[in-house]
């Protein structure tokens, strides 16, 4: 665990929603703390069309979720509006019972976003970067030194940690972008493509990462086009298209749907998008 894991941003009670759910037999609905990381509810987005279509969806904390789909099925989409990056046009989303449309400084304090594209400041070392990164939510150096140096180890990056990134390439920058996201030790963390164009051991290392982090009890929400990564690292597995979600569930319960015990994902995932492009 990390050093000031102890020192976990909290979700101030204020902040906290109550849900209903399941009412009681006497017909008195029971309110209980939203117990799940997040909930994405009637989520919109209109481009020139519709790209993201009265989407919801569910994910209980400590798991790791796959989002899969065709390309320009949304999933960017739908992960920028949860990150807070894009206003969506209807809907709501909430972060372990964070509205994080009322509440985005609070709902960004428990969450970690990894864009596809990302951005780091070219001019500094990894560790620096790191090390401006904690300061911004507030970390002491001497807090975050310790958890960058055994982040940029467990990504592979240490023998470059005092080297600047302007040399880096694609793969090593999208680690350090990853290290970034992680310093504050988010309880969810959100990534867009997180392995795409990462070597083998690279990938690796980042799959080591995020199965750490699941271990201790993080939830992580992430989109892929390698299925084989979602079959083996998910919990559960989502196929949007359309900006719908078409389907969901463990890899068995998909297969159970489809009727096909031993089929790959790949042919259960092609077998769905075409049905949803024929409707
Ligand atoms: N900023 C934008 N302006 C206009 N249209 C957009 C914008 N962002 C996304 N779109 C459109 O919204 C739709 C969904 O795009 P999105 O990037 O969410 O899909 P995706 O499932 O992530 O695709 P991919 O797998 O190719 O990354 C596409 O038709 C895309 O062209």
């Amino acid at each position: 665990m990390l050093e000031f894991a102890a020192a976990r941003f909290t979700v101030p009670k204020h902040l906290r929603v109550m849900v209903a759910t399941d009412a009681k037999p006497d017909g008195v609905a029971v309110m209980k703390p939203d117990s799940s990381a997040l909930e994405v509810l009637g989520l919109t987005k209109r481009f020139d069309r519709l790209a993201v279509d009265s989407l919801d969806l569910t994910i209980h904390a400590g798991e790791f979720y796959a989002l899969v789909g065709p390309n320009g099925a949304g999933k960017t989409t739908t992960l920028r509006m949860v990150a807070g990056l894009l206003r969506p046009d209807d809907g709501g989303v909430s972060i372990f019972g964070i509205d994080a449309l009322k509440n985005p400084v609070a709902a960004k304090q428990v969450m970690a976003w990894v864009s596809d594209e990302p951005m780091i400041y070219d001019k500094l070392t990894p560790l620096e970067y790191l090390e401006f990164v904690a300061g911004l939510w507030g970390i002491a150096p001497s807090v975050s030194k310790p958890v960058a140096e055994e982040l940029l180890s467990s990504l592979g990056l240490e023998p470059h940690r005092h080297e600047r990134c302007e040399g880096f390439s694609k793969g090593m920058r999208q680690k350090v972008a990853l290290a970034g996201a992680l310093v504050h030790d988010p309880r969810l963390i959100i990534l867009d493509e997180p392995l795409t164009g990462l070597d083998a051991v690279s990938a690796r290392h980042v799959k080591g990462l995020l199965n750490e982090r699941v271990q201790a009890g993080c939830t992580i929400i992430m989109t892929t086009h390698i299925l084989e990564v979602a079959e083996r690292m998910a919990d559960r597995i989502g196929v949007i298209a359309a900006g719908r979600l078409v389907a969901e569930g463990t890899l068995t319960k998909l297969r159970q749907q489809n009727g096909h015990a031993d089929t790959s994902l790949e042919d259960l995932f092609i077998a769905l998008v075409t049905l949803q492009e024929a409707a």
